[in-house]
């Protein structure tokens, strides 16, 4: 018999109230299992190198092999969107799939979909990514606050209610993103959404749900524009990590006022050493402690 509104209604409402608040969760993780975030990008180059075809099944294997050999062993994945919508409807079923996977295996997942548009736009992305019943929905989301960081609200309030988290692109690790995010000086962009991220923070006492993306390879700009990340409670997803060129002792060196929020993030270069499981783990796991 199908279910009724009503018991689906009353389910959903029962998953949120069992699920404590995305920081509370993450900071858990990190203790845990150590402050590293294995990026789940099935690049054309990355499938073809593990054997795999560039389709969906091929995309099915990669992910859940990901998923398989690091579950239990780090903080959370974060699969790229990007790289399951070039293949269409059956991409967004794989990353569903996916998502499930990490919920069943107990590893936060953060959706990389930098979404970000107008509010009524904005409310139909979170429903998506964050409401309780939704197959995309994961632990977080990237958002993009370049319309406006208010035009995020929709997101915000919906993560906050159903306990998932966001994380809010700060400064990016690309070098392009300079000409918007330093736009300002010592009064920067950037510096404007670190300080929104820190009010949204502020009634919490530990590791907030409202995260930053900072890039690994930012620390000189941090000094330079003034920016400084200890007082925002944001857990900082750091990317740039191995392929872009960061590693561990320049986050040490980039991230010293704010170390305890840093969730550090790598991909291809963990990913490169697949599909053999035990070689993933192992080159996670080294990332890893060169962030402790
Ligand atoms: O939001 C992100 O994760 C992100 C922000 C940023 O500033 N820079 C950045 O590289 N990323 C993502 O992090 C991943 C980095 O991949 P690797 O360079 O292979 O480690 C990609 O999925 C990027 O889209």
């Amino acid at each position: 018999m199908p279910e009724s509104a009503e018991a689906r209604d009353a389910g959903r409402q029962a998953a949120t109230a069992a699920r404590r608040p995305f920081g509370q969760r993450l900071a858990a993780a990190m203790a845990a299992r150590g402050p590293l975030c294995v990026g789940i990008d099935p690049h054309p180059g990355l499938l073809a190198g593990w054997g795999l075809a560039d389709d969906a099944e091929g995309l099915r294997a990669f992910s859940l092999t990901v998923v398989e050999a690091v579950a239990r062993q780090v903080a959370a994945v974060k699969p790229q969107v990007a790289l399951y919508e070039r293949h269409g409807s059956r991409g967004i079923a794989v990353l569903e799939e996916t998502l499930a996977a990490c919920a069943q295996a107990d590893l936060l997942s953060i959706a990389d979909a930098k979404r970000g548009d107008i509010g009524s736009t904005m409310a139909a992305y979170a429903d998506a990514w964050l409401g309780e019943g939704s197959a995309l929905a994961a632990d977080a989301v990237t958002l993009s606050p370049y319309l406006g960081y208010e035009s995020l609200r929709p997101a915000l309030d919906l993560a906050a209610s159903t306990g998932r988290g966001v994380f809010v692109l700060g400064l990016t690790s690309n070098p392009e993103g300079a000409s918007v995010q330093h736009v300002g000086g010592t009064d920067s962009v950037a510096r404007r959404i670190v300080a929104a991220v820190a009010r949204e923070n502020a009634p919490v006492e530990a590791l907030g749900s409202t995260g930053l993306v900072i890039g690994a390879t930012v620390g000189p700009d941090l000094v330079r524009l003034g920016i400084e990340l200890g007082s925002t409670r944001a857990p900082i997803l750091a990317p740039g990590l191995g392929a872009q060129g960061a590693t561990g002792a320049d986050m040490k060196a980039a991230f010293a006022d704010c170390w305890p929020q840093i969730l550090g993030t790598s991909s291809r270069e963990i990913l490169r050493t697949g599909p053999d499981r035990a070689a993933l783990l192992q080159a996670a796991l080294r990332t890893r402690d060169s962030l402790l």
